[in-house]
C-alpha cells in the first residue's frame, strides 16, 4: 500500500467529493444515507444533535437539521475559537449567522451548549475508513472536540469518501468515530 500525506489525501478527496456531488445520481445515494441516519437508534433517541452548517462541496447537512427541528429537538452548530477549539451554539430562528473567511457560517452570540449535553455529533470529513478513522479539513478542530466527548459520534460517508483501510499515517491525536454510515 502506498502511504500518502494527509494533505495529498485532502486535495484528492475535495475533488472526488465535488465530482460525486455534481453527479445527478448523487441525490439517490444521499437519500439512502439520510434515511439510514434517521433510522439509527442513537440518532432517534438524541435530544441534542451537533452538526455543521454545510458549505458548497460538502455533504449537505440541511436535511439533518430539518429532521431534528421538525421533531422538536435541539440542533447545535459549531463556532471556532482560538487555539483550534470549538464550542456549539443552539440553532433556532433567532440565531445570527455570519460568514467566516474559511467559507463556513458561524453563530454570533447565542446560547452555548456544553459538550456533555450533546447526545449525537455529526462529524464532517473528507475520508473515512472502515475501522472508523477520518481525515477532516486539517484544522484539528474535531480531533480536539472529540477528546472527552461522551455522546455518539456519527459520520455520513459517500462512496468516494470510504477507504478500506487508512493509506495515511494514523497519528496519536486522531480520534475514531463511533459510527460511519455509508
Ligand atoms: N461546514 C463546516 N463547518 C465547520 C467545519 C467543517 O468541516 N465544515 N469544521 C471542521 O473542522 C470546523 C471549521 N474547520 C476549519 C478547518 C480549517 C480551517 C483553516 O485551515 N483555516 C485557516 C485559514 C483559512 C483561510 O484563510 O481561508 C487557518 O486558520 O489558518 C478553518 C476552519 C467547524 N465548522
Ligand atoms: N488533541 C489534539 N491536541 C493537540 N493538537 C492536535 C490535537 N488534535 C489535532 N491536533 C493538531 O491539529 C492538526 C490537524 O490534525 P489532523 O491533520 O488530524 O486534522 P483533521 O482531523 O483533518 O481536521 P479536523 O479534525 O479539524 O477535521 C495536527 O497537525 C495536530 O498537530
Amino acid at each position: 500500500m502506498v502511504i500518502q500525506s494527509k494533505q495529498q489525501i485532502r486535495k484528492q478527496q475535495m475533488l472526488a467529493l465535488k465530482d460525486f456531488l455534481g453527479n445527478p445520481d448523487a441525490a439517490t445515494v444521499m437519500d439512502r444515507l439520510y434515511q439510514s441516519l434517521f433510522s439509527d437508534p442513537d440518532f432517534k433517541q438524541a435530544n441534542t444533535v451537533g452538526v455543521t452548517l454545510s458549505m458548497a462541496g460538502e455533504v449537505s447537512t440541511a436535511p439533518i437539521i430539518a429532521a431534528v427541528q421538525s421533531t422538536h429537538r435541539q440542533v447545535v452548530v459549531p463556532r471556532t475559537l482560538p487555539h483550534r477549539q470549538m464550542e456549539f451554539v443552539r440553532l433556532d430562528d433567532r440565531t445570527n449567522l455570519k460568514p467566516t473567511k474559511f467559507g463556513t457560517r458561524e453563530p454570533v452570540g447565542g446560547h452555548v451548549v456544553a459538550k456533555s449535553a450533546i447526545d449525537v455529533l455529526i462529524v464532517p470529513g473528507l475520508a473515512f475508513t472502515r475501522d472508523h478513522y477520518r481525515i477532516g479539513f486539517g484544522g484539528g478542530y474535531y480531533d480536539r472536540f472529540l477528546t472527552g466527548f461522551t455522546g455518539c459520534s456519527i459520520a455520513l460517508a459517500t462512496p468516494p469518501q470510504i477507504f478500506d483501510q487508512p493509506n495515511w499515517q494514523i497519528e496519536p491525536f486522531d480520534q475514531q468515530i463511533d459510527k460511519i454510515i455509508f
